[in-house]
C-alpha cells in the first residue's frame, strides 16, 4: 500500500511570552506513516500535543523541526516550510480535515455546505446533492433541518454536519479531531461506518478518537504521544 503521509522527527513547542516565557514543548519528536486505507490514531493524555500535530500536518501550524511528507498528485510534498499556494493545492486536492468545531460561512443551508464539499472537486452537481442527502440521512438530520443555516442547529447537530461535510469531500487523506465528540451511541457507529467505507474507499486516515471503543474499532495503529514537558525561559 502506498504511504500516504510520513512524519519523521516532528517537534512542534509554543513560547508562551505573557507567562515569563514558558516554553511547552508541544510535540517532541514524533514519527509516523499511514498508507492508504489505513487508519492510525493519535493517542495520549490530554495536552499531549496530538491536535497540534494535526494542525502541522494540516499546515494550521508551523513545523519547527523534522518532516512531514504528503504524498500529492503522485509525489511526496514537503509541508514544513512549504508555500502558502503549495499548502492551499494540497488541501484542494489530497488533504481533508474535520475539526471539532463547525465553521461556515453565515445563512448557507446546510444541505448546500455539504454538497459543496461533495462537487468542489468538479462533476456532477445533482450528483453532488444527492451524496450531501445521502450523508445527512445517515448522520440522522431531520430533513426539515435540511434547508437551514447550522448556526442554531444543536452542538451535535453542527458537529454531525461538520462530519458530514469533511467526507463529502473526497480527499485521499483525512484527518479527524475527534469526530465523535458530542454524539450519541447511535450516532458515533455511524461515524465509525463511515470511515470504515473511506478506508474500504482507499483513504489514509489519521485521526483522535477519546472514546476507546471507537479508536480499536478503527484503528489499524495507534500513535502514542508522551504527555508535553514545560520549561522556563533562561
Ligand atoms: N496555539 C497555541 N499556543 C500556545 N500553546 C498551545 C497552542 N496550541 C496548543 N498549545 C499547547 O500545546 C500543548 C498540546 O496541546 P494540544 O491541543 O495539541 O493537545 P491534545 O493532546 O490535542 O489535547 P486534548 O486531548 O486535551 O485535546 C498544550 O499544553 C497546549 O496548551
Amino acid at each position: 500500500m502506498t504511504t500516504m503521509v510520513r512524519l519523521e522527527g516532528v517537534s512542534k513547542s509554543f513560547t508562551l511570552h505573557l507567562r515569563g516565557g514558558v516554553v511547552i514543548d508541544a510535540v517532541h519528536d514524533l514519527s509516523l506513516t499511514a498508507k492508504a486505507g489505513e487508519c492510525v490514531a493519535l493517542g495520549g493524555p490530554s495536552g499531549a500535543g496530538k491536535s497540534s500535530a494535526l494542525k502541522m500536518i494540516y499546515g494550521n501550524y508551523r513545523i519547527d523541526g523534522g518532516s512531514v511528507r504528503i504524498r500529492h498528485d503522485g509525489s511526496e510534498v514537503e509541508m514544513a516550510g512549504a508555500d502558502p499556494r503549495v499548502i492551499m493545492a494540497i488541501r484542494a486536492r489530497t488533504l481533508g480535515y474535520v475539526s471539532q468545531f463547525l465553521r461556515v460561512i453565515p445563512r448557507v443551508p446546510a444541505i448546500d455546505i455539504v454538497a459543496e464539499a461533495a462537487a468542489d472537486r468538479g462533476g456532477d452537481r445533482e450528483a453532488a446533492r444527492d451524496e450531501a442527502a445521502r450523508l445527512l440521512t445517515l448522520l440522522n438530520i431531520p430533513e426539515r433541518l435540511w434547508a437551514l443555516p447550522p448556526a442554531t442547529f444543536s452542538g451535535g447537530e453542527q458537529q454531525r454536519v461538520n462530519v458530514a461535510r469533511g467526507f463529502a469531500a473526497r480527499r485521499p487523506v483525512l484527518l479527524l479531531d475527534e469526530p465523535t465528540a458530542s454524539l450519541d451511541a447511535a450516532n458515533k457507529q455511524v461515524v465509525v461506518d463511515l470511515i470504515t467505507e473511506k478506508k474500504q474507499a482507499g483513504v489514509a486516515i489519521i485521526g483522535i478518537f477519546h472514546d476507546a471503543e471507537i479508536r480499536s474499532a478503527v484503528a489499524d495503529d495507534v500513535v502514542e504521544i508522551a504527555a508535553v514537558s514545560q520549561k522556563e525561559a533562561a
